[in-house]
């Protein structure tokens, strides 16, 4: 049956690394079961809010929720356990392991409804590449891979930091036709992503940071609609 999303909710959020702030109040509201594209230039924070909502950096101020449950404080296996979780940038799959036994690693965490089966399902690729290792596979396979270990999790709400890096366009098409099915199972999907092709192509909203903030939220169709805006916001020609 399909996943139910939950609302994600960021509030007046300041984090950074050390002594040095790099969010500086981040307000953010992605409803259950939305698609949202989080864009904007290098080393705004996408990152870092990204690696804020999971935990891995600390937040100085403001709040993070995820449906009624206040997370802000909470280390990060529980904020999985909440059903928060994040396909990194990078992907990170375990080089030496086969795509079976990396998924089997994530598995043995869950709690959800997703079986190594339905993800198998999903992504007919990993079945064929089961016995494979995380180091013989393509940047297109790593990044599924990566996805059914997220999705192990069971999460209500899906990370995802820059899928399409490094991947032949027609491998993001497949790659973001997955995060559509994801979202269609109701799944509340965070996407920060450097092609905008892809990013419209999925999302249902556009948010726009800039030195640490929001700065711009619209619908996709409105943000496509002004380019002279886009440009001018992300600096892209
Ligand atoms: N682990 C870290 N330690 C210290 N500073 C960091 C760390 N990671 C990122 N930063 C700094 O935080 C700022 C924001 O970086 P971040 O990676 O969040 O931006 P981004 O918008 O995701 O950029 P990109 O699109 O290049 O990934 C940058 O100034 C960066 O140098």
């Amino acid at each position: 049956m399909s996943a139910t999303g939950a609302d994600l909710k960021i509030a007046g959020v300041e984090a950074g690394y050390g002594g040095s702030t790099v969010l500086t109040g981040v307000d953010l509201h992605v409803v259950a079961g939305e698609t949202v594209a989080l864009l904007g230039r290098n080393g705004v924070g996408k990152t870092t809010l990204m690696s804020t909502i999971m935990g891995f950096v600390s937040t100085h101020s403001g709040s993070i929720h995820v449906g009624d449950e206040d997370i802000t404080s909470l280390p990060t296996h529980a904020r999985a356990r909440v059903g928060v979780a994040i396909v990194p940038q990078g992907r990170r799959v375990f080089a030496p392991l086969t795509v079976h036994n990396n998924l089997r690693i994530a598995e043995g965490k869950h709690s959800g409804e997703w079986s190594l089966e339905r993800i198998y399902e999903l992504m007919p690729r990993l079945r064929e590449r089961r016995t494979n290792r995380g180091d013989q596979l393509s940047g297109g396979e790593q990044q599924m891979l990566a996805i059914g270990r997220a999705l192990l999790l069971g999460p209500r709400v899906l990370l995802l930091d820059e899928p399409s890096d490094g991947l032949a366009p027609a491998i993001v098409a497949q790659v973001m036709g997955i995060v559509r099915e994801l979202a269609q199972e109701g799944i509340t999907v965070l996407l920060v992503e450097q092609d905008l092709r892809a990013a419209f192509s999925v999302a249902d909203r556009v948010v726009v940071m800039e030195k640490g903030r929001i700065v711009h939220e619209s619908t996709t169709e409105e943000f496509r609609s002004d380019a002279p805006r886009a440009r001018r916001l992300l600096g892209v020609g």
